[in-house]
């Protein structure tokens, strides 16, 4: 029996995420406290969904509606027609991973009226609608996870430690940027230097996670094949990049922008406030939330026994 016939209304929670973390681009991403939710209940008839958005409109497709249908139409077809209220506080085209959680909303839903399905086959139906691997992946195992697209065309994500005391500080104008035009603007090749530039910051940005010793991250968070050349795109980027201040321990690009994020461990408001300064001073509406990471399971992924199989871990 489907949790919908179990319950006759279903709740179904998924984060926002900040991809790339400076040199990790379409690899790294982390979920964050805050969310999309549905809630779900059958009404008369077969095959029919019905939306409402609540408190965000839509801008653009209805990608909750997309990834329900995508796995309706590889699967039985036909399901028993459905109300959902959308409740959506990531804001839509800014580099929170908005498409990503609504993509892994609108598989879970058909997972929860339809039949439980394998981590890996929500994992790789995700992917192939968002058509990069960090924020699903991010969206649904929670907390930092690495993505890894295989020969064979399917998607591994793995989860790695987050630090229970590093928070996001981000900053989002009110500028809309849609991923593709953010990624329109990359170069198909990049030289060796910047390719090694790159390694060099991402294994020291996962050890300074790993150990949290902070004192590199500054400089682990620099990339080189992304940020530089989104920078025109981002108002304030420049400003923040020069941030000064003892207890921001980096800043980056959210995903491919226009958020901006700040890491710290304290001095959150100071650090909002610097944020809000830029924005004030370029005359754009903008939105500054401290955010911690979201885990699925409140255990830190460190704290899972080594000989214990990780349910997070797809391959
Ligand atoms: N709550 C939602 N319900 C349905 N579809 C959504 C929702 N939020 C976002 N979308 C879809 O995702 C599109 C935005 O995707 P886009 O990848 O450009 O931005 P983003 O995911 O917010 O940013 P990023 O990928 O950089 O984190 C919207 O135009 C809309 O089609
Ligand atoms: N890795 C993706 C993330 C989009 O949120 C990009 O930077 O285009």
């Amino acid at each position: 029996m489907s949790a919908l016939a179990e319950r006759g209304e279903i709740e179904i929670t998924v984060p926002a995420s900040v991809a790339n973390l400076g040199p990790g681009f379409d690899v790294l991403a982390v979920a964050v406290q805050l969310y999309l939710r549905l809630k779900v209940r059958a009404i008369e008839g077969r095959n029919e969904l019905r939306f409402n958005f609540i408190g965000q409109q839509l801008k653009g497709d209805n990608y909750i509606e997309r990834a329900f249908n995508f796995l309706a139409r590889q699967h039985s077809g036909s399901f028993p027609s459905l109300e959902v209220d959308v409740h959506c506080d990531i804001p839509i085209r800014s580099g929170l991973g908005s498409s990503a959680a609504a993509t892994v909303a609108g598989l879970r839903l058909y997972e929860a009226i339809m039949e439980p399905m394998q981590a890996r086959d929500l994992l790789n139906a995700a992917v192939a609608l968002e058509g990069h691997p960090d924020n699903v992946s991010a969206a649904l195992l929670g907390g930092m996870t690495a993505s890894c697209q295989l020969p064979d065309g399917s998607t591994s994500a793995v989860s790695m430690p987050w630090p229970a005391s590093l928070c996001l500080i981000v900053a989002t104008p009110e500028y809309n940027l849609s991923t593709s035009a953010a990624r329109s603007v990359l170069p198909e090749r990049v030289s060796r230097h910047d390719a090694v530039f790159n390694l060099q910051r991402m294994a020291h940005l996962l050890h300074a996670l790993q150990s949290e010793d902070f004192s590199l991250l500054h400089e682990a968070l620099s990339d080189r094949l992304h940020q530089p050349h989104r920078q025109k795109l981002i108002p304030g980027l420049d400003q923040a990049l020069m941030l000064d201040h003892p207890d921001i321990l980096g800043v980056c690009l959210s995903g491919a922008g226009p958020s901006i994020v700040c890491f710290a461990t304290q001095s959150f408001s100071e650090i909002e406030r610097m944020l809000a300064n830029i924005y004030e001073g370029l005359g754009l509406p903008y939105q500054v939330r401290t955010l911690a990471v979201h885990r699925n399971d409140e255990a830190p992924v460190s704290e899972v026994p080594p000989n214990e199989p990780d349910p997070s871990v797809f391959a």
